[in-house]
Formats: structure tokens, C-alpha cells, sequence
């Protein structure tokens, strides 16, 4: 088995450019949470500036950084990041969230950092939410269709990372579960509505690691914080 980046991460937190910080946080501030990485991404208003912004106010800190691209386009070199992240949306209404913007990017560049490159394949489950209508995806899955999805990403396509992507909302635990059964090599990542200890806790023990995203924008470092002791926990 490869090793990746994520082989030991409980908690990562998501950073999106587009929002603002509480009042008297800082980017340090979220670095020192004790979170195991940080990923800088967000579906809608993002911009090569506003990701470099982010990037550049964390780099100083000693933890890793990752960019996750909504598109090819925003996609920033930056020698602080440790790699990319980029998902593929599994359940997309269009190819082109699934390979098309892919195909596009390695066309376009020419010169890929294939070291620094990793691939998420995403599972979008909250129709509200705006990677849900950008992807056009179908979130109308049972427990049994997340749990195929999750096979056929780690067996058929050899994925590494699985992301159950709630954004937004709190999951459906059993449909967590199963797709926590499902996956055998693969990683499991979850995301979307932790806002406590308790709701932390709760998915990571079925996920192998926790994404906390909008906290830290709504709530500030005491929440995020409960939520990297909770990863830790499980
Ligand atoms: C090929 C390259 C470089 C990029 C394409 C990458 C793809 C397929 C992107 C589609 C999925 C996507 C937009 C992922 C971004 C990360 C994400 C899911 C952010 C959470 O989104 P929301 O929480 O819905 O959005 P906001 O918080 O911005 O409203
Ligand atoms: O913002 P929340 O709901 O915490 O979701 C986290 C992350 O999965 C979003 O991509
Ligand atoms: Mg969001």
C-alpha cells in the first residue's frame, strides 16, 4: 500500500477564501487549533488572489497546507503549500466535474507536480448546498448507493481518499457508516455540519478523519478546537 499524506490525520480544517474570519481571529490562530491539516477551498467567489491571501497568512505557521481548486483556473503555485487536493465528484450530474475539468488542467499546464498531487473522490450528499448545485449532483443516494460509490472509488478506480461531503449539514450516520464498511484501503473523509465535541465525535467514529469547514468562520478556535480533541478521542 502507497503511503499518502493523510495516513495519520484525525482533523483537518477547511479554510474558505470567500469568508471572513470572527472578529479578533486570526489565520494563526486557526494553525495553532491542533488540527493535523489545513485545506484551503470553497465552491463559490474563488479567486487566485483570495487563495493566495489565505495561503500566505497561514505559511508561517507549522502546519500543513493543502490548496483544494474549485476549478482549474484558481489553482495557485505557491512553494508553502505541501500539495493539491482535487476532487472529483463522483456522483456529478456532468463529466466534466467527474474528469472534464481534469482533462482541461493537465492540457493546459503542461507541467504537473504529479509529487504534489492528490486525488478526492467526492460523494456530495446536501442538495442545498452549493458544491451540490455547481456539480450538479445527485445527492438522492441510500445507504447502499453511498456504500457502491465508495467501492467503485477505492476497488474500480483505485482511489485513495473518499470524501462523504455533507457541507453545510450534519450527515446521516448510518449512510457514514456504511460508507465507512464499504471502504477497506481507502480513506475515509467526512465533512459537513460539526459544530461541537459531541458532533465530532460522532463522525469520527466512522470516518477516518473529520473535516470541520464553517465553524471556523461562525464559531472561532474554542469550537474547532473541541472538534480536534474529539478526532483525537476516537
Ligand atoms: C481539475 C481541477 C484543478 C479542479 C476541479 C475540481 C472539481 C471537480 C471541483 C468540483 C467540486 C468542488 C467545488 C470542490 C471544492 C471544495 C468544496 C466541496 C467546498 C465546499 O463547498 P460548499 O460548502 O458547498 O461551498 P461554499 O462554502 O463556498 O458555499
Ligand atoms: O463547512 P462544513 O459544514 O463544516 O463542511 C466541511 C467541509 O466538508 C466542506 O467542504
Ligand atoms: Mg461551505
Amino acid at each position: 500500500m502507497t503511503t499518502c499524506p493523510w495516513d495519520d490525520w484525525n482533523h483537518v480544517l477547511k479554510i474558505d477564501p470567500d469568508k471572513d474570519l470572527p472578529e479578533g481571529v486570526t489565520y494563526g490562530d486557526l494553525c495553532a487549533t491542533g488540527t493535523d491539516a489545513i485545506e484551503v477551498g470553497g465552491t463559490m467567489g474563488i479567486t487566485e488572489e483570495n487563495m493566495e491571501a489565505v495561503v500566505d497568512a497561514c505559511a508561517e505557521h507549522d502546519v500543513p497546507l493543502y490548496q483544494e481548486p474549485s476549478s482549474p483556473d484558481v489553482v495557485i503555485d505557491n512553494r508553502a503549500l505541501e500539495g493539491y487536493l482535487i476532487p472529483t465528484v463522483l456522483n456529478a450530474g456532468s463529466p466534466f466535474w467527474i474528469t472534464g475539468a481534469h482533462k482541461e488542467w493537465v492540457r493546459l499546464d503542461g507541467d504537473m507536480d504529479w509529487d504534489r498531487t492528490w486525488t478526492e473522490a467526492y460523494i456530495v450528499m446536501n442538495p442545498d448546498a452549493d458544491v451540490a448545485t455547481y456539480t450538479e449532483a445527485d445527492c438522492d443516494l441510500s445507504a447502499e448507493d453511498v456504500a457502491a460509490y465508495a467501492t467503485v472509488a477505492e476497488r474500480m478506480f483505485g482511489q485513495e481518499l473518499v470524501y462523504l461531503e455533507y457541507s453545510g449539514t450534519f450527515g446521516d450516520e448510518d449512510i457514514v457508516e456504511a460508507a465507512s464498511e464499504a471502504t477497506d484501503e481507502s480513506t475515509l473523509f467526512y465533512g459537513g455540519g460539526i459544530h461541537d465535541y459531541d458532533s465530532a465525535a460522532t463522525m469520527a467514529t466512522h470516518a477516518d478523519v473529520i473535516v470541520v469547514g464553517d465553524l471556523a468562520h461562525d464559531e472561532g478556535v474554542g469550537a474547532v478546537r473541541e472538534t480536534v480533541e474529539a478526532a483525537r478521542d476516537a
